[in-house]
């Protein structure tokens, strides 16, 4: 469930009329997504996808999240743009909440992707890295291996026991990857959560790249391996696709080739990425009942693609 305020019809019809968009014809409240709540808009003249940041977001970090769209939207990645209220806000107010409306993409997320979608997933991606050079604003990652190291730290070793009993081996590999972390790679600002459901295809075409809402500066080659994490493995993080992760980076050199140095900081770089998804995960996992409505998503997942790529190395990427 993804709707977590109530939003009367008259409540949206006022809303709606700041907007140059036509008028309402239809709101519907939208199942999937955890963080925000998020309707599907229909008016006079198209639809829109209106989002309610609930939790998580700091209403501060709007003017690089919502600029960030529009600034690769205008270099025409597949990417929505904000649409601005008649005063050229790209966001509102509705009591204490923050709200936006964003262009609505059509497309569906895979479930079980192909190399052709992989490779042009991979185009994407670099697209959207070589145009964020171009964004003027910066934000700090607040989930590098030392800030997620330390949160895997604070939920202790005896809670992520419970969760599993291999899952405190994470600590020990957590200091080896903060210690051997590679700097002065290549940046712009990074997605740094692409898995498939923040992906919209048609087919084989990418149709939207949305939920920016971890963007921040970092190198680029670390967006790729987070891609590589998400996409090349089936749901249990057991099985490794090597053909889908070939397809990912050549997609990705097509537009973007790899330096030297980056390619041989790919092991390391989707180390980091498991350690980040197994501390958000593990972390989640602890503050969300068991009987909650949110699904829980298991960090075991990610600690066997991380023991994947410790074992292979470079030849995870070939
Ligand atoms: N611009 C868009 N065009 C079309 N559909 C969209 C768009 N933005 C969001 N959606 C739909 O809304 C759903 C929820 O969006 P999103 O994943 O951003 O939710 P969230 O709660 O913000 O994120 P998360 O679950 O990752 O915390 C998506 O799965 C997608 O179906
Ligand atoms: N995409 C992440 C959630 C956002 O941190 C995951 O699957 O764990």
């Amino acid at each position: 469930m993804a709707v977590y305020t109530h939003l009367g019809a008259e409540d949206l019809a006022r809303l709606i009329a700041e907007y140059d968009v036509g008028e309402l014809v239809s709101a519907k409240g939208i199942a999937e997504g955890v963080s925000n709540s998020n309707w599907l808009i229909e008016t006079t003249r198209a639809r829109y996808i209106l989002t309610m940041y609930e939790r998580r977001i700091d209403p501060a970090d709007l003017p690089f999240f919502l600029g960030l769209l529009d600034h690769l939207s205008d270099a025409n990645c597949p990417v929505p743009r904000t649409i601005h209220d008649r005063s050229g806000a790209a966001w509102r107010k509705i009591d204490d909440k923050a709200v936006a409306l964003i262009e609505f993409l059509p497309g569906v997320s895979p479930t079980t992707p192909n190399p052709a979608q992989l490779r042009a997933v991979g185009v994407a991606l670099a697209q959207t890295h070589l145009a964020a050079q171009g964004f003027p604003m910066t934000r700090a990652n607040d989930l590098g291996p030392p800030q997620t190291l330390a949160m895997l730290v604070q939920c202790g070793r005896d809670a992520l026991a419970l969760i599993d009993p291999e899952l405190p081996a994470v600590l020990a590999l957590g200091d080896g990857i903060v210690a051997s972390w590679p700097s002065d790679l290549p940046a712009s600002i990074i997605h740094s959560d692409l898995f498939p459901d923040n992906v919209l295809m048609l087919g084989d075409r990418v149709t939207g790249m949305i939920d920016f809402y971890f963007a921040c500066s970092g190198a680029m080659a670390y967006d790729l391996a987070v891609t590589h994490a998400a996409w090349c493995f089936d749901q249990s993080g057991r099985r490794n696709y090597a053909e889908l992760g070939k397809a990912l980076i050549e997609g990705y050199e097509s537009l973007r080739p790899l330096s030297e140095s980056e390619r041989t900081a790919l092991p390391s770089l989707a180390q980091g990425a498991c350690l980040r998804f197994i501390a958000s995960r593990a972390q989640d996992w602890l503050d969300t009942p068991a009987d909650a409505l949110v699904r829980r998503k298991d960090p075991m997942d990610f600690m066997r693609r991380l023991e994947f790529y410790r074992a292979n190395g470079q030849s995870a990427f070939t």
